[in-house]
């Protein structure tokens, strides 16, 4: 069971440009800047409830003993270690991210957390648009909060379809752009008066900001469907969980 740890340091004042986090380097550096912090505000900000909805994300995916996996957008490695001990001894699995600051702290985790499976991973720096790897490669595909992340979300998708094997899946979790009048209230609630404030206290305001920021730009679950339907995908669906916050598609080729 995975300790809530809150002992979270503080971070010198962003020197975070003015400007909005449009293009794929302002996210990489900002992904960079929150490393440090990241796992344990989600923690804090979550109730550790985030821990469930990535369990639910690779359940979803159908990944099993033996298997060759991709993270993608893997960050600090959570799915990536959930994903590890889906395939096993006999498995593979590769977290990618374009993050080198992200890929540390995952790194770090899997030599702290020591787990015998996790002797299956392999950690990959790269870009989640362009990704070096041969067309129907993999079992399944997780994506963990990383396609409202990426400049290019068609891109992204078009090469989830292409590195995956024929009759397997993706499952990507995000945050749910919820049509429920009541649900997208407590969502922008949350963020103005708890999210943002807390994240302030360590430096990270406009990062958080953009964070609620490109909830509001996302996707709805059904343009995520027709999204991944567009890409070639046979089936898509898309589940709201976490009392509606949160969304994962699922999607076979
Ligand atoms: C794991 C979660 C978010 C990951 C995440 C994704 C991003 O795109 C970011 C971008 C910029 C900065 C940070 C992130 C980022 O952390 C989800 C849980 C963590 C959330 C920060 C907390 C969201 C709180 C909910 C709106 C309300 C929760 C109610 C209840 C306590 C479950
Ligand atoms: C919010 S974090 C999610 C991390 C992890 N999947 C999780 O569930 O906690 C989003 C991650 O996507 C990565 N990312 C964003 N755009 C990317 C791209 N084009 N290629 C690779 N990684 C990207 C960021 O570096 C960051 O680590």
């Amino acid at each position: 069971m995975h300790s809530l740890q809150f002992s979270i340091p503080l971070l010198p004042t962003s020197r975070f440009k003015r400007h909005s986090v449009r293009c794929a380097s302002d996210r990489q550096q900002l992904f960079n800047r929150i490393a440090p912090v990241y796992d344990n505000l989600n923690d804090l900000l979550s109730l550790g409830q985030h821990r469930i909805w990535k369990r639910m994300a690779v359940s979803w995916s159908g990944a099993k003993t033996g298997d060759s996996l991709l993270d993608l957008c893997c960050g600090s490695g959570d799915l990536t270690f959930l994903m590890s001990e889906k395939a096993g001894a006999d498995g593979k699995v590769i977290g990618l991210d374009f993050s080198k600051e992200q890929l540390s702290i995952a790194s770090s985790r899997q030599y702290l957390l020591s787990k015998a499976c996790y002797n299956n991973i392999e950690w990959v720096e790269a870009d989640a648009l362009d990704l070096p790897f041969s067309n129907g490669y993999f079992d399944a595909i997780t994506m963990g909060y990383g396609l409202r992340n990426v400049v290019d979300k068609r891109r992204a998708m078009q090469e989830m379809f292409r590195v995956l094997k024929p009759g397997s899946r993706v499952s990507i979790l995000d945050f749910n752009k919820s049509m429920q009048p009541f649900t997208a209230l407590f969502q922008e609630w949350m963020f103005d008066n708890v999210v943002v404030p807390t994240a302030t206290v360590y430096g990270l305001a406009k990062e958080y900001q953009y964070l609620k920021t490109s909830i509001d730009e996302f996707l709805t679950g059904k343009e995520l469907e027709k999204l991944a339907l567009d890409a070639g995908f046979s089936y898509a669906r898309h589940y709201e969980i976490g009392g509606g916050l949160m969304g994962n598609l699922v999607a076979a080729r």
